[in-house]
């Protein structure tokens, strides 16, 4: 058969493939954990418009909350679907040893460096739980194995040199979160530290010398200042590609995730216009306001009374959790308390989204906003475990600006409802887009008016 012909009948009958299943999925004689040739599970995403977290949903409720899945075959794409708040704590808390981000996460997540979003272990919370920490793992990893080496083969150390790789190490975890592995036995040469000595030997050298001198000497790049010339230029280099990792960390960590949860905690406010009254009413006999009274800015303490705008915010982001997933990859093969069995390597995503919408968790009301939920019987805040609401994530890599976010969006929210009520414009259609955040795809239009 000619090349030609191959050709031919390969894409008649991928054609042929693609219609048959394009066919029985419109005609819905296909539920979403049916696996089709070709496209494994995916084609309710290839074939119809509907939402990925909302087909996550659909396919976690009829799959008894977790689910083995494989993408297109030619794609090698395979993991585990979790919304189970068992495999949640399993995975995040008991044995989160076993889990990490993992190499993909990595290459997906490339555009945030080598920064904390990527990193593999929390570094800023609990000070000293993370000084024994990341001390005892550079002893273990690092310091004893080098000693180990060199009692059993018999050769010196400098331990002025193993010292300094120690605390520029321990220094660089604690400040940027990262590794430079100089602290391993072949003991490699960092051009960083390297670069550190030589500047602070020009410094010394510039208290002996005139100030013209050394100055003509950096000019012509010559003896100790021209070292630390180029010792400069490599530790710019360091610092701008640190620096550059950790705005981009914190600019997806701090903005984007909570303008997502604004826009919807507005939607739900402008469209639930009983809950927008309580909302009015508890900063009225907080702040003793009445109608019409000018906001008056109150300090961050008191933001600790608004325990129904606290519910409130709860529910927006229970209802449309601004990172609606979140991944993890197994170190060693393990089973999750589901029974899902996970071989090393595994992929698995968490939908936080379809948790927020869980029956047997939240209740036959799971879809309504009700920020009463949130609120004890004596008026205090309902505490949720982080594997039930799960949109600060938990465990090792659960989000460090939790409290942060929590106050800036009650400030913010407060003042917004005390001054301004928002109606939707109208036609104006409010769905989410396909990103990593659960933003709005056409944004949230309204029409503001002023209540002061
Ligand atoms: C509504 C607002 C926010 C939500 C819903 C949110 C959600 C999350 C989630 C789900 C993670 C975990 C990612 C993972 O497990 O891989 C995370 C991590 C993180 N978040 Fe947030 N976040 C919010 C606001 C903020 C703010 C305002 C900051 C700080 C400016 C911040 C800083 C961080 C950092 C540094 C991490 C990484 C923690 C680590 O890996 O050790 N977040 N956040």
């Amino acid at each position: 058969m000619s090349t030609l012909a191959i050709l031919s009948a390969t894409f008649l009958s991928l054609s042929l493939s693609l219609s048959l299943i394009w066919i029985l999925f419109r005609s819905k004689i296909t539920s979403p954990l049916t696996k089709w040739p070709l496209v494994g599970h995916f084609a309710p995403l290839i074939f119809s418009n509907i939402e990925i977290n909302d087909y996550a949903a659909s396919l976690l409720g009829l799959s008894g909350h977790t689910a083995d899945l494989k993408g297109p075959s030619f794609t090698g794409i395979e993991f585990v679907l979790t919304s189970d708040p068992e495999n949640i704590h399993y995975i995040c808390g008991s044995n989160a040893s076993n889990y990490y981000r993992g190499e993909q996460y990595k290459d997906v997540f490339e555009i945030w460096g080598d920064g904390i979003l990527v990193a593999e272990s929390q570094w800023w919370n609990g000070f000293m739980s993370l000084v024994e920490n990341a001390t005892n793992r550079m002893l273990n990893d690092g310091l004893l194995p080098i000693l180990d080496r060199a009692a059993e083969l018999g050769f010196w150390v400098d331990m002025q040199d193993l010292s300094r790789r120690f605390t520029l190490e321990l220094t660089c975890k604690f400040l940027l979160g990262i590794d430079l592995d100089s602290l391993s036995v072949d003991l490699p040469e960092v051009p960083f530290s390297k670069a550190i000595e030589d500047m602070e030997e020009a410094i010394f050298y510039r208290h002996l010398k005139p100030l013209r001198l050394w100055k003509l000497q950096r000019w012509l790049g010559i003896g100790v200042e021209g070292k630390s010339t180029k010792a400069k230029a490599i530790l710019d280099e360091f610092v701008y590609r640190f620096l550059q990792d950790s705005v981009v960390n914190m600019l997806t960590a701090g903005r984007d995730t909570t303008s997502v949860a604004f826009a919807w905690f507005f939607w739900l406010v402008s469209t639930h216009p009983s809950i927008e009254g309580k909302l009015r009413q508890e900063l009225k006999e907080a702040f003793h306001l009445k109608e019409g009274d000018k906001w008056p800015y109150p300090s961050y303490q008191a933001m600790s009374k608004l325990v129904y705008l606290h519910g409130a915010l709860c529910e927006a982001l229970r209802l449309y959790p601004p990172a609606p997933f979140n991944r993890r990859t197994a170190i060693g093969p393990d089973t999750l308390p589901s029974g899902h069995r996970v071989d090393k390597g595994k992929e698995i995503i968490i939908s936080t989204y379809t948790l927020g919408r869980t029956e047997s968790v939240w209740g036959a009301d799971c879809l309504e906003f009700k920020p009463q939920r949130w609120i004890s019987d004596k008026g205090g805040i309902v505490h949720v475990t982080s594997n039930k609401f799960n949109a600060f994530s938990a465990g090792a890599n659960q989000c460090l600006g939790k409290e942060l976010a929590m106050l800036e969006m009650k400030m913010v929210a407060a003042a917004v409802v005390w001054n301004y009520h928002f109606e939707v414009v109208e036609g104006h259609s409010v769905d989410a887009d396909s990103s990593i955040m659960y933003y709005m795809k056409h944004g949230l239009k309204v029409h503001v008016a002023k209540k002061v």
